[in-house]
């Protein structure tokens, strides 16, 4: 069951609006093929309401609302109704797991508590709805207070519940933990279904997840890119890859869309991915030891059954100090070209002599890498940005006027934007979209980086992400001005697009 729409939602600074959380859900329901998705809480807002109620609605029409669940509380009719108004037929109902939680927060007795539950599951049931339950703080329940958990679970098991959740509220469990409980669990109540929902506190989602399933547990609680409160759930691209290579279990996950739909979510809820993330973290593909570049290059030495086709990803080889020839041979091969092995040592000292000083070498930079070693035409530039002012004014929006050469013919645009960059882009785009009525690629990503140190003379370093019909590529640009290093790496992708427009001429 993924809860990016619930837990993940709980990450601090994250809130999905009505389309974007309908986007997320059919993406999971859809293209990833999760079999459950949770995707709020009960009560929240009203803008929770109609994205349950749009995200229902949708799934009513696939066949899929068995499928879409939503939390609610032990609050008589309040949680039911409102979950049953719009139109989710399954309530995650959330009980106390440990007795610190029953007493302390609901200051209840555990008699008064059960009660409470059973009242609310026989009115769910009068609204036709399934009903799964939540122990929360269930693993402090087994530490402090088991016989509270026994006690709750006793009762519980006579109704027609579905699904006992069993939170690691805090995530303060260890696998062999997550082992001792998770059986005690099986062992007591052999025919209820267990889900085990992770946190990551302790750096143990991934891990504790796996003791559960090694203990009986049926059900998997995850969250696309780990998110969920405080340190996050366990991520659903590394437990799927893991029970798939480590125990071969079979799931309905669409591998090849785990990418895809986790750049969705890192884009909607504005938590960066982590460059290591496992499987879709932008260099977990990427090799940069030359010894390794060279081993692939020999027999793919350095791959493990983590094939990033597998996930629509592609193995890299990076550029930059620890370069050996073999990785320059691999990048230039994808570019369709050759060195001879006088050029090949002098294109690599170059490479290892811009690592040095800190640089990001990208593939789109070789070609002029090459050119400037070899003092030969290589690279031949049929855009050269001629001349350009932007400006900013207080009060006034920035604006940018451009003359550029194109194969031979110069054109000159001027527009206002929301920053001096976007000014040049948009005077740009009007010679291409307008003048030339060529397509014009979609920025996707912007990065700066400034040496550390503080220094306002320090060179920044732009690397833009473009993506232009089914190709996605980065250009980067140096100066110690950012909107001119911006512009550094916007002449460069014009430079390689050229090769497109021929083609589509
Ligand atoms: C571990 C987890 O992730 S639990 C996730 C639970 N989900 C959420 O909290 C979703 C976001 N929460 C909200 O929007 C709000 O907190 C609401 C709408 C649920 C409640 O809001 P408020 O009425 O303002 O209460 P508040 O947030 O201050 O406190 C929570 C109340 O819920 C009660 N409560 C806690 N757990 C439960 C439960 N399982 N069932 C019923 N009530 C509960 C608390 O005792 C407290 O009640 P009190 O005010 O009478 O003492
Ligand atoms: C909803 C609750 C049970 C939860 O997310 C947790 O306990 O971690």
């Amino acid at each position: 069951m993924d809860t990016t729409l619930r837990d993940g939602e709980q990450t601090s600074g994250v809130s999905f609006v009505p389309h974007e959380k309908l986007m997320i859900a059919r993406l999971l329901l859809e293209d990833l093929k999760a079999d459950r998705v949770e995707v709020a809480s009960a009560r929240v807002s009203e803008g929770e309401f109609d994205a349950v109620k749009m995200i229902c609605d949708w799934a009513a029409r696939r066949n899929m609302l068995p499928r879409v669940e939503v939390l609610g509380f032990v609050d008589g009719h309040t949680s039911v109704d409102w979950i049953h108004a719009t139109g989710c037929r399954v309530i995650n109902l959330l009980c106390k797991g440990s007795l610190k939680h029953c007493s302390c927060q609901l200051k209840k007795l555990p008699e008064e508590h059960i009660e409470d539950i059973l009242a609310v599951v026989d009115y769910a049931n009068v609204q036709d709805m399934e009903v799964n339950v939540y122990l929360e703080d269930w693993s402090n329940g087994m530490k402090d207070s088991p016989e509270y958990v026994f006690q709750l679970m006793d009762a519980l098991i006579r109704t027609n519940i579905k699904r006992y959740m069993l939170p690691d509220t805090l995530g303060v469990l260890n696998p062999l933990q997550v082992i001792e409980f998770m059986r005690k669990m099986v062992k007591r109540y052999p025919h209820a279904h267990f889900d085990f929902h992770a946190h990551n506190d302790y750096d143990l989602a991934v891990s504790n997840v796996l003791a559960a399933v090694l203990s009986g547990c049926k059900g998997l609680h995850t969250t696309i890119n780990g998110l969920g409160e405080r340190a996050g759930n366990a991520p659903l691209a590394s437990v799927q890859a893991i029970l798939k290579d480590h125990f071969s279990a079979v799931t309905n996950i669409d591998e090849s869309r785990l990418n895809d739909v986790s750049r969705v979510v890192e884009s909607y809820s504005g938590i960066v991915i982590p460059a290591n993330k496992p499987i879709v973290g932008e260099n977990v593909f990427t090799q940069v030891a030359g010894v390794h570049a060279d081993g692939d290059n020999k027999s793919n030495l350095y791959c493990n059954d983590l094939l990033p086709e597998r996930f629509g990803r592609k193995r890299e080889y990076a550029l930059g100090k620890n370069s050996g020839k073999a990785n320059i041979r691999k990048n230039l091969e994808d570019l369709g070209l050759e060195l001879d092995e006088d050029a090949m040592r002098k294109v690599t000292e170059r490479i290892i002599e811009l690592g040095d000083k800190k640089e990001l070498v990208t593939q789109e930079d070789l070609p002029y890498i090459v050119s400037d070693v070899l003092k030969h035409g290589m690279m031949d530039e049929r855009v050269n940005l001629k001349s350009y002012i932007v400006n900013l004014a207080y009060g006034l929006k920035p604006m940018a006027t451009l003359k550029i050469e194109i194969n031979g013919k110069e054109y000159e645009e001027s527009s206002s934007g929301d920053g001096q960059y976007d000014a040049f882009v948009r005077a740009l785009r009007k010679i291409y979209k307008v003048t030339l009525g060529r397509k014009f690629p979609m920025l996707t990503n912007y990065a700066v980086t400034i040496p550390p140190g503080g220094r306002t003379d320090a060179f920044v370093q732009t690397v833009i992400t473009w993506s232009f019909e089914d190709k996605v590529f980065r250009t980067r640009g140096l100066d110690a001005d950012q909107t001119e290093a911006a512009i550094k790496a916007t002449v460069k992708m014009l430079n390689i697009i050229e090769t497109e427009y021929e083609k589509m001429d």
